[in-house]
C-alpha cells in the first residue's frame, strides 16, 4: 500500500501565467512514498507546463514545490537530486548502444558506472543493451530513457505521457514495469496521461486537471466510481427489463428503440445479472460493456456543463 504520511512530492498553490494568460492555476497535491500518482487531463490542459515547473525547467509564477522535503526554489540541487524525469521523449543517441548512452549520461552526471548494470537489470534490457539504440522498439527506448532517469537513484520518477506512440503490447509492458518500480523498489511515480483507462489500470491516486485547474484529486476508484454502462440484447425485452430494474445495483437504464437495453451498473455484476436473467427464462443474446471516458467523467463532475468537455 502507498504510504501517505511522508510526501515525496509536495505541491502547493502552483500557478503559471505566460503573457497574461493563466496556463496553470493554483494547483496543490502530494505524492507519497511508493505511490503511483496519475496526472490526468485532455490535451492542452496544462500537464506538461506543470511538469516543467516540477523539475525546474520553468519558474512558477506562484506556489511551492518540495521534493524529498527540499524546496525546489531555495534548495534546487538537493531537491532535484531526488528526481528522475522524462519530459516528452527521452533524449538518446540512436547510433550509440544502450550501454554507451548510459555511460555517457553517467559520466556527465558523475554517477558511478557500477550503477549502470543495476538499472539495466531493473528495466529488463540486459539482452539488448549492447545493440545500437536505433534498432530498439519505441517501448525499449522508453525503458532505456527510464534507466537513464533511474541512474541517480531517484525517490521520484516523473514521466510525461510515457505511453504515447506505443502499441497495446508496449503499453501493457510499460504499465507492468512502472507498477513493479513502485511496488518492488519503492519509487514514487508521477505520470501524466490523457487516457482515463490507462490511469485507472496503473495509478493509486489521480489528480484531474482541466483548463489549468485541478478538478479533483483522490483514489481513482472514488473519482471514477465503479459504474459502467452495460448494453444488453435480451428476449423478451420487456420482461427482461423488469428483471434488470429489480436488481439493487442497477441505478439507471435506458431503452432505445433498437432492441437494446442500456444499464448503468458495476461491471463486476455482469455474471450475476446474466444468471438472474437466465433463471427467469430470458434469452441473453449479447452483452457489451462501455467504460466511461474522460469526457464522461468531466460531464459527471461538472454536472454536464458543456464547456468542461468541449475541447476533449
Ligand atoms: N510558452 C508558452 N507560451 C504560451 N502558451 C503556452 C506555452 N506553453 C504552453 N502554452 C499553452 O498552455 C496550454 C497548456 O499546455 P501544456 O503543454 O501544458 O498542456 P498539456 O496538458 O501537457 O497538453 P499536451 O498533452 O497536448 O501536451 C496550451 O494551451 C498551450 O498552448
Amino acid at each position: 500500500m502507498a504510504k501517505q504520511n511522508k510526501p515525496v512530492l509536495y505541491v502547493e498553490g502552483l500557478s503559471k501565467t505566460i503573457r497574461r494568460r493563466t496556463i496553470v492555476q493554483d494547483i496543490s497535491f502530494e505524492v507519497g512514498e511508493g505511490e503511483i500518482f496519475g496526472f490526468l487531463g485532455p490535451n492542452g490542459a496544462g500537464k506538461t507546463t506543470t511538469i516543467r515547473m516540477l523539475v525546474g525547467l520553468i519558474r512558477p509564477s506562484k506556489g511551492k514545490v518540495k521534493i524529498g522535503g527540499y524546496d525546489l526554489q531555495t534548495d534546487f540541487l538537493k531537491a532535484i537530486s531526488h528526481v528522475g524525469c522524462i519530459v516528452e521523449n527521452p533524449e538518446l543517441y540512436p547510433y550509440l548502444t544502450g550501454r554507451e548512452n548510459l555511460e555517457l549520461f553517467a559520466r556527465m552526471a558523475r554517477i558511478d558506472h557500477a550503477r549502470i548494470r543495476e538499472v539495466v537489470e531493473q528495466v529488463e534490457l540486459t539482452e539488448r543493451i549492447d545493440d545500437p539504440v536505433k534498432t530498439y522498439s519505441l517501448g525499449m527506448r522508453q525503458r532505456l530513457g527510464i534507466a537513464q532517469a533511474l541512474l541517480g537513484k531517484p525517490k521520484l520518477l516523473i514521466l510525461d505521457e510515457p505511453t504515447n506512440g506505443l502499441d497495446p503490447a508496449g503499453i501493457r509492458e510499460l504499465r507492468a514495469f512502472i507498477r513493479k518500480l513502485a511496488r518492488k523498489d519503492g519509487i514514487s511515480v508521477f505520470v501524466s496521461s490523457h487516457i482515463l483507462h490507462e490511469v485507472q489500470l496503473m495509478c493509486d491516486r489521480v489528480a484531474i486537471i482541466h483548463q489549468g485547474k485541478l478538478v479533483q484529486t483522490g483514489p481513482i476508484g472514488e473519482l471514477v466510481g465503479d459504474q459502467s454502462m452495460v448494453e444488453w440484447k435480451i428476449e423478451p425485452a420487456d420482461r427482461g427489463l423488469k428483471v434488470l430494474q429489480s436488481l439493487p445495483y442497477v441505478t439507471r437504464w435506458e431503452q432505445p428503440d433498437d432492441g437494446r437495453i442500456l444499464v448503468h451498473m458495476p461491471a463486476e455484476k455482469i455474471a450475476e445479472t446474466n444468471r438472474s436473467l437466465v433463471d427467469k427464462q430470458i434469452l441473453v443474446h449479447e452483452i457489451r460493456t462501455h467504460r466511461p471516458t474522460l469526457e464522461d467523467i468531466f460531464l459527471q463532475m461538472t454536472g454536464g456543463v458543456e464547456s468542461a468537455a468541449s475541447d476533449l
